[in-house]
């Protein structure tokens, strides 16, 4: 599904991505779990294809970059990021942040078929946010968004969908709510390619199947969830004693 080898991206004489090496097969799902500043959206961006690396290689969905044509493979590509929710217009409404998925665009420019409308609202039903359809999207919380703006990215029916920090600014309940969604979507048929970014190892869901962990640009560890949370290992990470803690199948973390 995505190949980065040797990936290599500087900008302003700053190394941002170091001789990065990452697979990613069908049928797994992935957390990237790094400090701030690790390149982790930088990361983001170059499989988005925003981004070009100074060296090596990027293929996703077999296209390998620099002989495919990115706007059409973003089509297959689904991104829920802060930084994306600030490209939206924020005065159109969740429906129809919702339905301009459905065209790879940020706002809504095409006609719609009743058949779209009602693929929209059974989206934001299964996000319980089909009650905010007509309201504006400046209007909704923080955690409404966030749902918003996922069903917008399975409108396109992704084959990869990358998730952004989607819990950051998101309360406990509205976190632990967010999290059960996306372990539906990890459940359901069809599922996309799920790929997670986050700060936070208690956001690693058992469906995640592996993690990549990244610092100052590199892959420091890329392997199967069993593997990557282990105490000694995440000890190492981030350069600080920690505890680990299994508990409902999630690892808890705490400095020691
Ligand atoms: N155009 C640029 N020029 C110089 N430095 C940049 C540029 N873009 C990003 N950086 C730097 O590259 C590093 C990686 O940034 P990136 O946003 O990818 O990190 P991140 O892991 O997503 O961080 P966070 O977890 O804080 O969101 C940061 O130190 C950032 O300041």
């Amino acid at each position: 599904m995505i190949k980065i080898e040797n990936v290599h991206l500087y900008r302003n004489e700053k190394v941002i991505l170091n001789n990065l090496d990452w697979h990613v097969q069908k049928g797994q799902h992935w957390a990237i779990l790094g400090l701030n500043g690790s390149g982790k959206t930088t990361l983001l961006k170059v499989i988005n294809g925003y981004i070009w690396p100074n060296n090596g290689k990027v293929q996703v969905l077999g296209e390998t970059f620099g002989n495919t044509y990115i706007p059409t493979l973003r089509t297959r590509i689904g991104w829920v990021s802060n930084a994306m929710i600030d490209s939206f217009n924020w005065q159109d409404n969740a429906i129809e942040i919702v339905l301009s998925g459905k065209f790879g665009a940020l706002r809504l420019f095409n006609d719609v078929s009743d058949a779209e409308i009602e693929q929209a609202l059974s989206f934001m039903r299964q996000f319980h946010c089909e009650h905010l359809a007509n309201k504006s999207f400046e209007h909704l919380s923080q955690g409404e968004q966030q749902r918003v703006q996922i069903a917008r990215a399975l409108m396109a029916e992704p084959e990869i969908l990358i998730l952004d920090e989607p819990c950051g600014g998101l309360d406990l309940i509205e976190r632990e709510n967010l999290l059960q969604k996306i372990e539906q979507i990890a459940d359901g048929e069809n599922c996309p390619t799920l790929i997670y970014v986050t700060h936070h190892v208690e956001e690693i869901l058992p469906c995640f199947s592996h993690v990549l962990l990244m610092k100052d640009g590199k892959s420091v560890a890329a392997d199967t969830r069993e593997v990557i949370l282990n105490e000694q290992l995440l000890s190492d990470f981030f350069g600080r004693e920690v505890s680990l803690q299994i508990q409902q199948e999630r690892a808890w973390l705490a400095v020691k």
